[in-house]
């Protein structure tokens, strides 16, 4: 069967608190938008997996589809499958990307194999191979807290909105995001804060990482703000970066940022 993973935005991200485990606490809301990879994974005679479009960084066994395969067959008595991923999703993005493989390939292998898993089974394993990685089991927009893989779903429709994303050459790797931050708690919960009006969003919601990620990587504020420029009634970096997204009232002109970077509209 052929799936189609897809990204998420972070709107808001509030780091609370250092966990004695090493791990933050930290309150977000997670988005789905339309940028998907394509997963294929089919029974075969023997085991394997090979990728296309963009280039995975890490070797090929430690992607996080083989690793949800070895995580489902150490309860199951699992046959070979052919997976293929193409890969179309930005990388060290923010995006969650390589998280959402792992959800749609466990999804996949619960289907074709009929393991009989409920989305509360599948979260539970998807849980152990990322801490945003359960969300991608239902994709729907979700309030997350704790370390970030404890939900509550949200009512919240951007449908009517027009969305861009831009992704510049940059990569912020997540644990490099969580060394630099200062954790303080939250004034108020973005649970609350997104019932206001999306133009009022600017003035309340934030993201933890934006200010010391803005230092280590600049061109990132000068998305954020040329976002700001084109219109946008919110703009902020997704998760830990390096994407930037924009919430616009209708289509925006980017096309001068198209040169340097990666520009999706209407996700
Ligand atoms: C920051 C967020 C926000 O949505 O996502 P991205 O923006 O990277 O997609 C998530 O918290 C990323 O979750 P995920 O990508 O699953 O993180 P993991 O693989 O579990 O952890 C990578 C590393 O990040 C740090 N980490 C992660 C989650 C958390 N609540 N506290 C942490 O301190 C730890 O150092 C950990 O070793
Ligand atoms: N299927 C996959 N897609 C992308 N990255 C993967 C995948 N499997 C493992 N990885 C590893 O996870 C890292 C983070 O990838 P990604 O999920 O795109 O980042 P982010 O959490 O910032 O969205 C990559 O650098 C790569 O080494």
């Amino acid at each position: 069967m052929i799936l189609f993973p897809h990204a998420k935005i972070n709107i808001g991200l509030n780091i609370t608190r250092r966990r004695p485990d090493g791990y933050h606490d930290l309150e977000t809301i997670f988005y789905p938008i339309k940028i998907n990879d394509a997963l294929e994974v089919i029974r075969a005679d023997a085991m394997s997996f090979d990728a296309s479009g963009l280039g995975i960084p890490g070797k090929a066994e430690d992607n996080l589809c083989l690793k949800g395969y070895q995580l489902l067959a150490a309860d199951f008595d699992l046959p070979p499958v052919s997976i293929h991923l193409h890969k179309h999703i930005p990388i060290g993005a923010g995006l969650g990307g390589g998280s959402a493989d792992a959800a749609f390939f466990i999804k996949a292998i619960n289907t074709e194999l009929s393991l009989g898993l409920t989305a509360e089974q599948m979260r539970g394993y998807a849980r152990q191979l990322g801490a945003d990685c359960a969300f991608f089991i239902d994709g729907e927009p979700t309030y997350a807290f704790g370390k970030g893989d404890e939900f509550e779903p949200v009512e919240l429709d951007l449908s009517g909105y027009h969305l861009v994303l831009l992704m510049p050459p940059a990569h912020v790797s997540t644990a490099e995001a969580y060394r630099g931050v200062k954790p303080k708690p939250s004034e108020a919960s973005l649970k609350d804060l997104i019932k206001l009006p999306v133009g009022e969003w600017k003035h309340h919601i934030r993201n933890d990482f934006e200010e010391h990620i803005f230092i280590s990587h600049p061109v990132i504020r000068g998305l954020k703000a040329a976002l700001y420029e084109a219109g946008a009634l919110y703009a902020c970096m997704s998760g830990s970066g390096a994407s930037v997204f924009g919430i616009f009232d209708s289509r925006a002109d980017l096309s001068h940022l198209e040169k340097d970077n990666q520009v999706f509209y209407g996700v």
